[in-house]
């Protein structure tokens, strides 16, 4: 079974205060922090480039889990690899959900030494990338519309975590299942019930008790 992992996702994090935000973070039990990339044009929102990443690894040793939400991920992708990222998702719809494609990006992520994900939309299929799922090591549910925290969580979506849990029992591969919009102390038990290993959270994680929230997550 694959380790469970629980990611805060840095759009809640206290930016008046970011040295002991990310103290708070690096002596957390989560191992990953989740890095969201707007650009004001993929989604209606813009966060952080690079070089925040680049502060960001001087602060934290775990796992930086780079979510790009960008119309063009390929240009971000040796930039974000550059300031520390060990991980990069992108979005199918970025590259007009064409399955080789993807395919292609993620053996990109994957030549310059990161771990390579994808992620779907709430309104795309994700049958449709059955042929990319060799080539990720993760894949990453939007489970709310991809562009702002603190959104509900749309339970639907726990169909495609069944549908690459499934996937991922019956073939040779190996890929995370990372959930992502509107965790809370509810909707993670229903996640990893689902199949989900890895757990985003904002919101929820940073309104308090960060530490016994994601103590619980992992248990
Ligand atoms: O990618 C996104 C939003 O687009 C997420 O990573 C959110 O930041 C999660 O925040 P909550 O829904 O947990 O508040
Ligand atoms: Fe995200």
């Amino acid at each position: 079974m694959t380790e469970r992992v629980v990611a805060p996702s840095v759009l809640s994090m206290d930016y008046s205060d970011t040295g002991a935000a990310l103290q708070m973070l690096e002596n957390s039990p989560a191992q990953w922090l989740h890095f969201d990339v707007m650009d004001g044009h993929f989604v209606p929102n813009l966060t952080f480039g690079p070089d925040i990443l680049k502060g960001i690894r001087k602060g934290f040793s775990g796992i930086l889990d780079v979510h790009l939400m960008t119309s063009d991920p390929a240009c971000w992708v040796e930039p974000f690899r550059k300031a520390g990222a060990d991980l990069i998702t992108f979005h199918t719809e970025a590259l007009d959900n064409d399955p080789s494609a993807v395919s292609e990006l993620l053996d990109t992520i994957r030549s310059q030494g990161l771990q390579a994900g994808f992620s779907v939309k709430p309104g795309t299929p994700i049958e449709l990338f059955a042929s990319c799922l060799p080539h990720a090591d993760l894949v990453l549910v939007m489970s709310v519309e991809p562009g702002f925290g603190g959104q509900s969580f749309m339970e639907g979506q726990l169909e495609k975590v069944r549908w690459l849990a499934s996937q991922r029992a019956e073939n040779d591969v190996t890929y995370r299942i990372e959930i992502d919009g509107g965790i809370n102390g509810t909707t993670w038990k229903k996640a990893v019930e689902s199949g989900a290993d890895t757990l985003v959270a904002g919101s929820w994680l940073f309104s308090g008790d960060l530490d016994q929230k994601t103590a619980e997550m992992l248990q």
